[in-house]
């Protein structure tokens, strides 16, 4: 048995690959799809008899609880929801709260006191996991003990979950590749070509180790799944919402504001962030989202600033 909160396309694609292992509630605020059991952000992709849907929210038992809910919108969820959530819920959302600059697991660990959050992340569309393709995943928890119980009880022949117990790094991974896709989206947009984009790539590759390891992440873990994996997915896929969201800026037409672009809010949520640790000059990549993302920089403009900084060391 498994609760999943959120009935977007992650939440929805979860709980078919984990009806296979057993019952699932998915829980959703507004589910006027339910009787055709096909949620239209997953189009093609029948519900299985083994998921009820419901927009009554359960309260926690010893189920595992998967949060998936957008980022933005997690600690208000948090807040008015601590008994659907539950002492050990698993953090499925990527970001950083633009209201308090937390990530997911700090928010629980502000608001729901006694929690011990786990974090699922990692290179995973959810039309590919509601597919049933193979895909691998981290599970970071802190407890090791609980982090093996959910990595067993999450995991199926074709979704491998791979467990840490790094949970700033693994979740600052996931936040922080959705940035820099914006970007690697402007890049492509704009006609720069694949080398360029190779160059941005690898150069927010090190401005997220650069920021996460401050925050006190483990390097080991940005070189895996959750960071490295997945902004070489996200930064290569127009399956991706934060790529095709800054491949329209990039050409110069305006984006589709119906879709979940974590990347864009988080931009300025790490931007916060670094300032007040003083880091703000060492994230040139993510500060150029931030700026384009709220309309102060022309997307022309800043990819002169980028390709004009001073030439130093690598
Ligand atoms: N779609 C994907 O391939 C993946 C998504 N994720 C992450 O999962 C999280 C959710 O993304 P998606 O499911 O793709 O988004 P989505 O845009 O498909 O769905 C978002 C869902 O959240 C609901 N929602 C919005 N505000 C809410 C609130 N206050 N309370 C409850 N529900 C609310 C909406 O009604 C909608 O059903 C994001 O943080 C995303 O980064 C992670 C891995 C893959
Ligand atoms: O996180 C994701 C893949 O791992 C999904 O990326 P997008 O939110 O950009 O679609």
């Amino acid at each position: 048995m498994t609760v999943v909160l959120g009935a977007g396309a992650f939440g929805t694609a979860l709980a078919v690959a984990l009806s296979v292992k057993g019952p699932v509630t998915l829980w959703g605020r507004s589910l006027p799809w339910a009787a055709g059991r096909e949620n239209p952000r997953l189009p093609g992709v029948i519900l299985p008899e083994a998921i009820t849907l419901t927009e009554d929210l359960p309260r926690a038992g010893e189920a595992p609880v998967l949060v998936a809910v957008p980022m933005q919108a997690m600690g208000a969820f948090l807040a008015e929801h601590p008994d659907v959530v539950g002492k050990a819920p698993v953090l499925c959302s990527k970001g950083v709260d633009l209201s308090t600059l937390r990530g997911p697991s700090a928010l629980v660990a502000d608001l729901i006191p006694g929690a011990t959050p786990a974090v699922l992340t990692g290179p995973s569309f959810a039309a590919d996991i509601a597919r049933g393709l193979p895909t691998a995943l981290t599970l970071a928890c802190a407890d090791e003990a609980v982090g093996e119980a959910l990595q067993s009880a999450l995991s199926t022949p074709v979704l491998r979950l791979y467990r840490t117990t790094d949970v700033i790094g693994a979740e600052l991974g996931g936040a922080l590749k959705n940035v820099i896709a914006i970007a690697a989206g402007i890049v492509t947009g704009a006609g720069f070509g694949d080398s360029a984009r190779a160059a941005l790539m690898t150069r927010g590759f090190a401005e997220m180790t650069r920021f996460a390891t401050r925050l006190g992440a483990r390097p080991e873990t940005l070189s895996g799944l959750s960071g490295f994996g997945d902004l070489v997915l996200t930064c290569t896929s127009s399956q991706s919402r934060n790529f095709r969201h800054g491949f329209t800026l990039g050409q110069g037409l305006p984006p589709d504001l119906s879709q979940t672009v974590e990347g864009l809010a988080t931009a300025r949520a790490v931007m916060a962030r670094a300032e007040s640790l003083g880091m703000a000059a060492d994230l040139p990549v993510t500060a150029m989202v931030a700026a384009v993302s709220a309309g102060d920089l022309p997307v022309a403009e800043a990819a002169k600033r980028l390709l004009s900084r001073p030439l130093k060391e690598e």
